[in-house]
């Protein structure tokens, strides 16, 4: 059976008087990267928000390890990264860390270990303000990792970084999986597809495909994930 993260069932979310998210029933498996792909606005971080539990729901019902999103309870289990940067510009990578070490009450040890894990060891004494934006988005990632979450959710973690970055980026994903935890990453690049273990193809507010890369591909027989969105998007025009 499969291991659950998280489990999403018939939500629907209004924002500013519009229906932003239109009747999702999902889950997302433990050990898995399950990727969340669909264009600019189609209501990622809004989903991503409601799963962390910083995101009112209209309704439906929205578990994580069978609690209910935003429960007290979960809160060390998740590392949360939104697409602005959340550390100090003005403190160096060590001390953010030390930093948000202190407030979930975690030691030292775990500091060095989420340095290494991000690839920032000979950073770990510079400003953060004077790194690339890529490195600023892995001290972040480092800050979400501290608590050594069992659910691991990223807005879009891989904006503005270069290949080799964003390829390490995906490995980092992948070992955390392989160590169990339930990884999803939304993005709006489509070649990032292919390295997730599952994805949900989202549009406007409805999960319009939920499958593995290779059964996408393998359904529609198209040949990248971006056309296969694309058909699946016309088939699904075609059935209104
Ligand atoms: N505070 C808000 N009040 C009203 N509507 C909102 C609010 N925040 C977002 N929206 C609307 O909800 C929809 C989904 O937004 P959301 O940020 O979830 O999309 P997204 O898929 O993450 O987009 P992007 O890839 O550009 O970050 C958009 O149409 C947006 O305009």
């Amino acid at each position: 059976m499969m291991n659950k993260g998280v489990d999403v069932t018939s939500l629907r979310v209004v924002r500013g008087g519009r229906l932003v998210l239109d009747d999702l029933t999902f889950e997302v498996a433990a050990g898995q990267v399950t990727g969340l792909l669909g264009p600019s606005g189609c209501g990622k971080s809004t989903l991503m928000r409601a799963i962390v539990g910083v995101q009112r729901i209209t309704a439906g019902t929205v578990r994580v390890f069978g609690e209910p999103a935003g429960s007290a309870s979960l809160r060390r289990r998740i590392g949360y990264v939104t697409q602005a940067p959340s550390v100090y510009d003005d403190l160096t990578v060590a001390e953010n860390l030390a930093f948000f070490a202190r407030v979930l009450g975690v030691g030292a040890d775990r500091v060095e270990e989420c340095v290494r894990l991000v690839d920032l060891v000979e950073q770990r004494s510079q400003v953060v303000g004077r790194l690339s934006g890529g490195q600023r988005s892995r001290v972040s990632l480092a800050v979400a990792m501290l608590g050594d979450p069992a659910l691991i959710v990223l807005d879009e973690p891989t904006v503005g970084l270069d290949p080799v970055l964003r390829k390490d980026l995906w490995e980092t994903f992948h070992r955390l999986a392989a160590e169990g935890a339930a990884v999803f990453v939304s993005s709006h690049v489509m070649d990032e597809a292919n390295r997730c273990d599952r994805l949900l193809l989202m549009r406007d507010g409805r999960v319009i495909a939920d499958d593995s890369p290779a059964a996408l591909l393998e359904r529609t027989g198209a040949a990248d994930i971006e056309t296969a969105f694309l058909d699946i998007v016309a088939a699904a025009e075609v059935d209104r």
